[in-house]
């Protein structure tokens, strides 16, 4: 019976404790059950939550069996009615009792609930539970039901061009399915219905219907086909690194996707470009061992690791920009660590419905005086109290966050580190591009982040300015979601001038989640500068001036305006034109001048 005190203890959080509910299960010492079947036991039961709420609700036994809590009837309900094996309880225990008593009410509940949401079994009340998908045997979705059913995410393909090449899947791995432009016909398909859409954004990208499974197809086992979401492709793609960009840097990497995207692109233009010589590197860094292992994993698995070289437990920050191995980097991919707000399933899916003995009072007293009374439950029961119910996180960050700590400290602490990480990526000599990303829908951690990284020293100083929306690649310039301004969220950052700023904003690109489009929730920017190191010390060589004349403080969070070194002959061979000078050099300038007089 432990398993069940323990499930509720992790549901409702009783030790306070911060991160996923993976984690919170797995790091959890001195539990009695395993930690796979509470795993199981909580993720299932908080599917059904919202079902099983209301069953519970409706039997009245919450009001009947005072040993009963809300959360414990939750947790017997869901295995007495929906686990093969049952309640894990000997047979006489008090509150397996409890809830057994009550079994005929709750199982007449339970297939009333069913076929108020349109499914004739239990199988396909499942499946809809399992997958979101309506599981239907007939195409015309009853109303009640397509509403309750939120639209569909696909089962995004990457075809890796490492390994393969797109003609190539199409001929043996989709040869006989059909093809469709309408991204709805996808996502509205049966899990095994053959039939793809080409991405019109992105190169090498297919959609297949939401519950495709493939992973055990030989191509994707070999690596030839990898599961990434569209916005996730967005990064590599729009920093469109090719043969020039010499060394590139991924500075977040684990688990590898958008790694293995950056090679397979830079691999391609290799090719074309028949270039012989050195072979361009990717750098990639994960700070974090454990999923500097996985990275490692996914790198070879994508046949991408004779041009990758992992820095497993390094952290970028603690990185020397000017050190003998980065002065080559031309190019940077930054996808930091980030709240996940943007991650589908992240709060939706994810939320503990739990009875509400007060609900239970009503249905029943109502329900008992006139049974021929229609009852009137809403068709999705209102949230009674969501417990931290999170999917695998993709990456640490929030694990590390006290529960208490409110959402604008978190989003406050992840921007600061955010800006870190991209004011750094601005150090390195001879980086030209640079993208910056965020599976997050906040503004802090996105836009913010952007415009305040544009008027920091060191991007001034080194000419760094975002990538105009006329000058992405082509896919991304057609794409429409563009940067959102949020009023009252920037302080004196708010400095660029009108025009400026619509060039920032437009050069931002967003992805939302639970659209027609099919993708998570997204960020991403990319920043440009069209000079090389040397520049710096030229005519727009604001650091040296600005230290000359002793204005403006040395240090931007924490990098010293003095680290611009001499130029760098290598760097030179790449070429480049000196940056022309942005509204904000020209303002910097006039201030100056203002000073001086
Ligand atoms: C959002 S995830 C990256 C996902 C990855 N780009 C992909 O597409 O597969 C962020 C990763 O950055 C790592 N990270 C966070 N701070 C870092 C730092 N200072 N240096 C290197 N890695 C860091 C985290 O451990 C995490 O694995």
């Amino acid at each position: 019976m432990s398993l069940y005190y323990e499930a509720a203890s992790i549901l409702t959080n009783a030790d306070k404790a911060g991160g996923s509910l993976k984690s919170r299960i797995f790091n959890k010492k001195d539990l009695k059950s395993t930690p796979a079947q509470l795993f199981a036991l909580v993720t299932e039961v908080s599917k059904w939550s919202a079902v099983l709420k209301e069953v519970v609700e409706r039997s009245g036994v919450l009001k009947e069996e005072r040993k009963l809590t809300p959360i414990l009837a939750l947790l017997l309900s869901h295995d007495l009615l929906l686990s093969k094996g049952g309640i894990a309880a000997p047979a006489n225990h008090v509150l397996k009792l409890a809830i057994t008593r009550h079994k005929a009410r709750l199982s007449a509940e339970f297939t009333k609930a069913r076929l108020k949401q349109g499914f004739s079994t239990l199988e396909a009340f499942r499946e809809h539970i399992n997958t979101g998908s309506d599981g239907s045997e007939d195409t015309a979705a009853p109303s009640n039901r397509a509403q309750a059913v939120s639209i569909q995410h696909p089962r995004w393909v990457r075809i890796n061009t490492l390994r393969t090449t797109l003609q190539q899947q199409l001929d043996t791995t989709f040869a006989g399915y059909s093809y469709t432009d309408d991204l709805s016909k996808i996502t509205s398909a049966s899990n095994k219905a053959e039939i793809l859409y080409q991405d019109p954004h992105i190169p090498s990208l297919l959609a297949l219907p939401p519950r495709a499974d493939l992973s055990k197809h030989p191509a994707y086992v070999s690596g030839q086909l990898i599961f990434q979401d569209k916005a996730s492709c967005f990064p590599a793609y729009l920093l469109d690194a090719n043969t020039e960009d010499a060394d590139v840097i991924d500075a977040c990497a684990a688990p590898g996707n958008k790694t293995t995207h950056l090679t397979a692109i830079l691999s391609e233009c290799r090719k074309r470009a028949a270039r012989g010589g050195r072979v361009q590197r990717v750098i990639a860094f994960e700070k974090d061992k454990q999923r500097a292992t996985t990275l490692n994993k996914m790198v070879k698995l994508a046949g991408a690791d004779d041009m990758v070289t992992v820095k497993g437990g390094q952290d970028f920050l603690a990185v020397d920009p000017e050190s003998e191995e980065m002065v080559r980097v031309g190019a940077l991919l930054l996808d930091p660590s980030c709240s996940g707000s943007g991650i589908v399933g992240r709060d939706d899916s994810a939320k503990l419905f739990l009875p509400d003995p007060n609900t239970v009072k009503e249905i029943t007293s109502s329900s008992h005086k006139s049974k021929k009374r229609k009852r009137r439950a809403p068709a999705i029961p209102a949230l009674t109290k969501t417990a931290a119910l999170e999917p695998e996180e993709q990456d640490t960050a929030l694990e590390n966050m006290q529960d208490d700590s409110t959402l604008n400290d978190r989003l406050s602490a992840l921007s600061t580190f955010q800006l870190r990480l991209l004011t750094h990526a601005m150090r390195f000599p001879a980086a030209r591009k640079i993208t910056y990303s965020t599976c997050s829908l906040y503004f802090e951690e996105n836009e913010s982040v952007v415009l305040r990284a544009l008027v920091s020293p060191i991007a001034k100083g080194r000419g760094w300015r975002i990538l105009k929306r006329g000058e992405q690649v082509e896919g991304l310039r057609r794409w429409e979601k563009r940067g959102i301004w949020e009023d009252g969220k920037l302080g004196e950052e708010d400095m660029l001038e009108k025009e400026e700023k619509k060039d920032v904003l437009e050069g931002c690109i967003r992805c939302e989640k639970g659209t027609k489009e099919g993708t998570m929730g997204f960020f991403v920017a990319g920043f440009v500068r069209d000079g090389v190191r040397d520049d710096v010390g030229g005519d727009n060589g604001l650091y040296k001036k600005r230290d000359a004349e002793g204005d403006e403080a040395d240090d931007w969070l924490g990098f010293s305006d003095n680290e611009v070194g001499e130029p760098n002959q290598e760097l030179n061979e790449i070429g480049g034109n000196p940056a022309p000078p942005t509204i904000q050099h020209k303002k910097e300038k006039k201030n100056r001048k203002k000073r001086k007089a």
